[in-house]
This record gives structure tokens, sequence and C-alpha cells, in this order.
């Protein structure tokens, strides 16, 4: 697994806004197919790459999908598309053509079905499963990722590449990217962001499959983790 830390979470954010740039200018003929995580940690991501790196990204080659999403309107302060419109999306030279959100205001069971369908439809196919270019995936302090908690691990070896979950602390329900389109895609970048997340991120690097984040951390094909100083203090 390789690692980048960076001094701040606003430095590790930057250093990996630029490393998707890079792997973008690297292959100047590509569609890169993005799915992106929600939560806390990429919102400042996006909020310094709708204001700093905006001229700099190759937009029209970018297509967006959903890690997961919670089960809310676009407009609830919980949507992960919400969320990442607002401070990303929304601002930056992009045809809505090529985001596909997860409708988290959709009956879940119907929309982990209609999602599914689309992005077989839309993303490159390999082994049966789509090929992401990236899954961004963050890590919650109880080492769960997308949205694929701890007592879930099912749905890291589901048959669907969607599911409906429950977040175990509120009940609220979720739709996950399941853990064999995750292990499929091209590249697996989490993000790790301050010193809560320094246990779940020290578990993940010195143990075993502890959690979910864990599961696919270790298996996934080039993994990388970008982590800030707080984050890595237990390595
Ligand atoms: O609920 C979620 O949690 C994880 C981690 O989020 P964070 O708030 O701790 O940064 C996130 O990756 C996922 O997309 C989100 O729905």
């Amino acid at each position: 697994m390789k690692q980048t830390v960076s001094s701040s979470a606003i430095e590790t954010s930057r250093a990996l806004i630029l490393h998707i740039v890079q792997l973008m200018n690297e292959e100047p003929a590509k569609i890169f197919h993005i799915a992106l995580s929600g939560g806390v940690t990429p919102a400042l991501m996006f909020d310094l790459w709708a204001n700093e790196y905006v001229d700099i990204t190759p937009w029209e080659r970018m297509r967006f999908y959903w890690v997961d999403e919670r089960c809310v309107p676009p407009e609830d302060s919980d949507s992960n598309y919400g969320m990442t419109r607002n401070l990303l999306l929304g601002h930056a030279p992009l045809s809505y053509a090529n985001i596909f959100r997860i409708q988290g205001e959709n009956k879940p069971a119907d929309e982990a079905k209609r999602y599914a369908a689309l992005v077989q439809a839309q993303v490159p196919n390999k082994n049966g499963w789509p090929e992401f270019d990236i899954v961004l995936l963050g890590v919650g302090d109880d080492g769960h990722t997308s949205s694929i908690f701890p007592g879930q691990e099912e749905f890291l070896s589901s048959s669907e590449m969607y599911v409906v979950s429950r977040n175990p602390n509120n009940g609220q329900q979720r739709i996950a990217l399941t853990g064999l389109p995750i292990l499929n895609a091209q590249r697996v970048i989490f993000l790790v962001t301050g010193k809560k997340k320094a246990d779940v991120v020290s578990n993940i690097c010195h143990l075993g499959d502890v959690g979910p984040a864990a599961y696919i951390a270790h298996r996934a094909r080039n993994v990388e983790l970008f982590i800030d100083e707080g984050a890595a203090s237990k390595l």
C-alpha cells in the first residue's frame, strides 16, 4: 500500500488533487471514470479543487459516479451528492451529462438496482464488474468504508454491485458499492485525515482485516493512502 503523508489536511487534499490531475495527464486521450465518496473528509478537498485547481483539471474527460449515498434527497445536508455539487461540481465547467448521481430520494432497493444498471452501461467492464479508473474511499472511525459498516461484511463479497445498507449508529439507510467492484477498480485511493482517524489508520496498516476498510486496503490493486500527520500519528 503506497502512502503519501502530508503535513495537514489541506496539504493532503492538494496532493491528492494534483495526483489525480497527473494520472489524467499521463493518459491524455482517456476518459476517466471516477467513483467519489462523501462524508466530511473530502469536503475540504472538493472546496480546494473548486478554488485552486479548476483551470488545470481536464473536466471534459471526467465521468463522476458515487461509491455510496445516504437515502435522502440532494438538498438534505446529509447528501453526499449534494455536498459535492455545492462545493465542487457546481463550480467546474462540467456537463451534467457526465455526472451520474445515486438518487437518494428514490426507494432504496429500486435505486440500488437502477444505479447498478446505469454503472454497468457507462463504465467499461472487466471480469464481469465495472472497472472504475479511480475509486476514492474514506474511512470511518469504526473502520467502515463505502457504506459497508463493521458487521456488514457480507457486502464485501456480495454478487450485487450496489446494495442497501444501514448506518448502525442512527439507522439511516444507505446505498453502497460492494466489495468486488471496488476490488476490480484500476486504482483505489483512500483519503483519511485528522487525529481521530489515527487508530483506524494504524489498524489498517499493521493489523489484519479488522474492518471493511482494512479488508479492501489489503486486497485492492494499486491501493494508495493519502493521509495527514494527524491520521499518520500512530504509524
Ligand atoms: O458515511 C460515510 O462515511 C465515510 C467516511 O466519512 P468521514 O465523514 O469520516 O470522512 C465516507 O467515506 C462515506 O462516503 C460516507 O457516506
